[in-house]
């Protein structure tokens, strides 16, 4: 009979809820996987039993190839507890996922996506022209291209600071759903009944914790969504992912409870896309930068080619990028360096299966531990090294025999990221707008030494670097002219 994947010796009761590490988690799995030599690895945890998926072999067996039984997600008390499970990215895998999922891809079918070419690029400008008043603020101009993107296509909202209410209250939400997804930090995920508990008891940091995120939580989800459905009433909404949905659940008759459900989808919809989509893909364009500034060869390579095929009298387009091998090459390598979801989303097996002689049993968590594959030195030679050369061939494309980063980084199965292709696209003209402009160095600190840059990364399930530089200097003056005749007409 199928035994149980090795893992560590659990505790009576526990199990192993106290060697779940909180910092840097994807080392520890690691280490699991290598001391006790298997692909998975079996964690012990009270009423969550859970599996480490250490290699790419095993998370394509089951997560694709097996992904009628391992695309459910797991129960997540404090979610449902801060109301964050509207979130499909959360959901169980039922009809309801299922719903919100088309609804989703149906607005950002990747075959459709060059729709967004023209706010991607009138923000990636607008990141040149903050850099060049204050490059300090590189980490909040790089947030803000990003969320101002996604405010646009979500929205049809212009996002002029960060200090905008939405932005605010959405940023509390996602720190509180970040939080809540690190496994094994609250108690209330192992004893359910926990979260009946009064805030004031002492000791009842998941109620308290739930409770202080849960109006950001539903800000988020609802004050946006109200304000453009008052701009669809009036006939001011500038076309959106939400005014589309809102206009075509009007279009068609349908009875009450389809008309409710369109707009609750509609409303979820638009309300996680923020959620999803900010921290991840401005935690890419942050790497990014840091990247570029500890490797200037590399810089000087990709400005060579970006020099080359853009020419002298004009910022880089989208259309460019079939001519930047080198730039694509940098896009795939930000992606592999820098996990920034290193365990991906958990899955979860809706039958008992067995995989290479252990026995997975239904209701099992599975932990991709992503940033493990991505640095898999068999796969990714000098993993730790940022080397976009990795990925082209002889004749300097793309060597498709190379593994391709971004079919790990995104996620697997029927869960994959839908915003994948767009986030790519976000993240390849923004990269070929910064380089072709400036030149990226680490910065000054406060008494005018160099900053010493780390890779270090912060956070939990979705991971940022620490060290961000601020040393972006323009390339030429050629460059900050074509900078501000963009942000010129860009005003117009
Ligand atoms: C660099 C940027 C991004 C990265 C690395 C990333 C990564 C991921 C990962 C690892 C998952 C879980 C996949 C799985 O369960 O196997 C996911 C799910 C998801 N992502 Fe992304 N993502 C990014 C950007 C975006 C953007 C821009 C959007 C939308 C605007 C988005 C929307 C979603 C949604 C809705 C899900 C849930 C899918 C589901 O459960 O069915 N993501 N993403």
């Amino acid at each position: 009979k199928p035994g149980l994947p090795p893992g560590p010796k659990p505790w009576p009761i526990i199990g192993n809820v106290l060697d779940m590490p909180s910092i840097r988690p994807w080392e520890k799995y690691r280490e699991w996987c290598e001391t006790y030599n298997s692909d998975l690895v079996y964690l012990h945890i009270p009423t969550q039993p859970s599996i480490l998926v250490g290699s790419l072999k095993a998370a394509t067996e089951l997560f694709e190839k097996r992904s009628h039984i391992y695309s459910d997600r797991t129960r997540n008390v404090m979610y449902e507890m801060m109301h964050a499970d509207f979130h499909f990215a959360f959901m169980g895998y039922t009809p309801t996922w299922r719903a919100h999922r088309r609804t989703f891809h149906s607005y950002f079918n990747p075959a459709t996506l060059d729709r967004f070419y023209p706010v991607q690029l009138q923000h990636a400008r607008e990141f040149l022209s903050s850099i060049l008043k204050s490059p300090e603020n590189s980490r909040k101009h790089a947030r803000h291209m990003i969320t101002s993107v996604i405010f646009a296509i979500t929205y049809g909202q212009k996002i002029t600071t960060m200090d905008d209410e939405n932005v605010t209250s959405a940023e509390i939400a996602v720190e509180g759903i970040s939080l809540a997804a690190i496994p094994g930090i609250f108690w209330v995920e192992f004893l359910p009944f926990l979260r009946y508990i009064p805030s004031w008891v002492p000791g009842a940091t998941s109620v308290r914790t739930a409770k202080k995120y849960l109006p950001y939580v539903l800000g988020m989800r609802d004050k946006p969504f109200e304000e453009v459905k008052a701009a669809v009433d009036n006939g001011t909404a500038t076309p959106s992912l939400v005014s589309n949905l809102i206009e075509e659940n009007r279009s068609k008759p349908r009875t009450p409870e389809e008309s409710a459900m369109n707009e609750s989808i509609a409303r979820n919809v638009g309300g996680q896309a923020y959620a999803a989509g900010a921290d991840t893909a401005s935690s890419s364009a942050q790497s990014f930068l840091l990247a570029m500034a500890l490797y200037p060869a590399i810089q000087k390579k990709a400005q060579g080619q970006l020099d080359c095929v853009v020419g002298p009298n004009r910022l880089p387009e989208h259309e460019d990028l079939e001519h930047l091998p080198y730039i694509r090459a940098i896009v795939l390598e930000v992606m592999r360096w820098f996990p920034i979801t290193p365990f991906a989303v958990p899955h979860q097996s809706t039958a008992d299966d067995v995989y290479e002689g252990y026995h997975i049993a239904k209701g099992t968590r599975l932990i991709p531990n992503v940033w493990a594959m991505l640095m898999n030195p068999e796969d990714y030679p000098e993993p730790e090294s940022f080397y976009p050369d990795r990925f082209l061939g002889a004749d300097g494309n793309i060597d498709p025999n190379v593994r391709d980063p971004t079919a790990v980084a995104f996620g697997f199965g029927r869960r994959i990221c839908p915003g994948k292709q767009l986030a790519l696209n976000m993240l390849a003209i923004y990269i070929a707008s910064t380089l072709y402009t400036f030149d990226i160095t680490p910065g000054f600190d406060a008494s005018g030494k160099p900053v010493q840059l780390t890779t270090e990364m912060l956070g939990g399930m979705i991971s940022l670097p620490r060290d961000v530089p601020t040393g972006l200097k323009p390339r030429s003056e050629a460059a900050v002219r074509l900078i501000n005749e963009a942000a010129t007409e860009l005003a117009l």
